[in-house]
């Protein structure tokens, strides 16, 4: 059970709808969110999926059409909300030919808080060293870095950060994706938007799916991946079928060719792939040994997030595609 004081940030029906008449566009569509405390958050989705508009919302830059969003337990956007709230949303206005150190100083001094903090949020970004450096000398990893330490100056409680490693090469990312997950050791909750789903894999404990102003899933990353497949590979192929079929139903069943290994098959055994718990397991074995079948492998399934994401944001009823790949065969 969670406890309503460890919700940091929940929408209800939140609705952004831009432009009127003709030319209005639904950015955001009905979406009902909970962002729990300590947690890693991630908004997955597509360009133009609403996640920018979304987070807009939930820190009060924006009033959404209809819904609400509140955060730490009050209406967002609220004074009393903004202060225990950081973001990095759409590039931070840094001033160009001041050094790290004093721009986050004048930002420090413009939110009341003492110059400690901008020394401290320059620490924990590791741009201590170059903090005397001009804004315009700095990388685009540097300037990302010094946006999440404007974000994190005052000790804020909850952290939003829109696409926080777009634009910066593979050792950037890598970089702020030790950031985050360090903010989030020392009990920082952390909402994120990406497209990048490796990303959302490796450091998000768990994931809203947007696609089209919709909020299609959220659920953790393990539970998104699978666990509700089972691959059973047994013969004959016949039997095997009818026994899938009638534990798993007739629409819970999908017939995928022989496993391969990257050498072609491994064997001629059919592939059946069940909608089904792992717990159902066990039960399959049994029916299939009771109906005199021989069992090849009974496993768990997991998908990469990729294939589940692109199942769930692909718009037309397409087949999706189950690896039948053995690694390591
Ligand atoms: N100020 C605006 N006026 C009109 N339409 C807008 C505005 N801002 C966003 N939109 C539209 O709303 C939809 C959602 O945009 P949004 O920026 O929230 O998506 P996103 O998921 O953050 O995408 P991206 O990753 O490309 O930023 C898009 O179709 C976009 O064109």
């Amino acid at each position: 059970m969670t406890n309503s004081g460890d919700v940091v940030v929940a929408t209800d029906r939140l609705t952004k709808r831009y432009g009127k008449g003709e030319g209005t566009r639904l950015a955001v569509d009905a979406v009902s969110l909970t962002v729990r405390r300590g947690e890693v958050y991630g908004f997955l989705g597509p360009n133009g999926a609403g996640k920018t508009t979304t987070l807009r919302m939930v820190l009060g830059l924006i009033r959404p059409t209809s819904g609400t969003a509140t955060v730490l337990g009050r209406p967002a956007g609220g004074p009393e909300v903004t202060e225990r709230v950081g973001a990095l949303i759409e590039g931070p206005g840094f001033y160009p030919y001041l050094s790290g150190r004093d721009n986050l100083r004048v930002m420090a001094r413009y939110r009341g808080l003492s110059s400690d903090a901008a020394e401290i949020a320059l620490e924990r970004v590791d741009l201590a060293k170059r903090g005397n450096d001009k804004f315009r000398s700095y990388s685009l990893g540097m300037k990302q870095r010094l946006g999440v330490a404007s974000a994190l100056m005052g000790d804020p409680e909850l952290i939003v950060l829109d696409e926080p490693t777009n634009g910066l090469d593979p050792a950037g990312m890598q970089d702020m994706r030790r950031l985050i997950v360090s903010l989030a050791e020392s009990g920082t909750t952390i909402v994120l938007s990406s497209h990048l789903l490796a990303e959302v894999q490796e450091i998000c404990d768990r994931v809203g799916v947007i696609n089209g102003g919709r909020l299609l899933r959220e659920s953790t990353v393990t539970e998104l991946r699978g666990g509700t497949l089972l691959r059973v590979r047994a013969t004959p192929p016949d039997k095997a079928l009818a026994v899938a079929m009638r534990i798993a139903g007739d629409d819970g069943v999908r017939r995928i060719g022989p496993v391969e290994n990257g050498r072609g098959p491994v064997d001629d055994v059919e592939t059946l792939v069940l909608s089904l718990p792992p717990a159902m397991a066990p039960e399959v074995a049994r029916v299939l040994i009771a109906e005199g079948a021989d069992i090849h492998e009974i496993a768990l399934l997991e998908r990469s997030l990729e294939e589940v994401f692109f199942e769930m944001t692909t718009p037309v009823a397409a087949t999706p595609t189950v690896p039948a790949s053995v690694p390591n065969l």
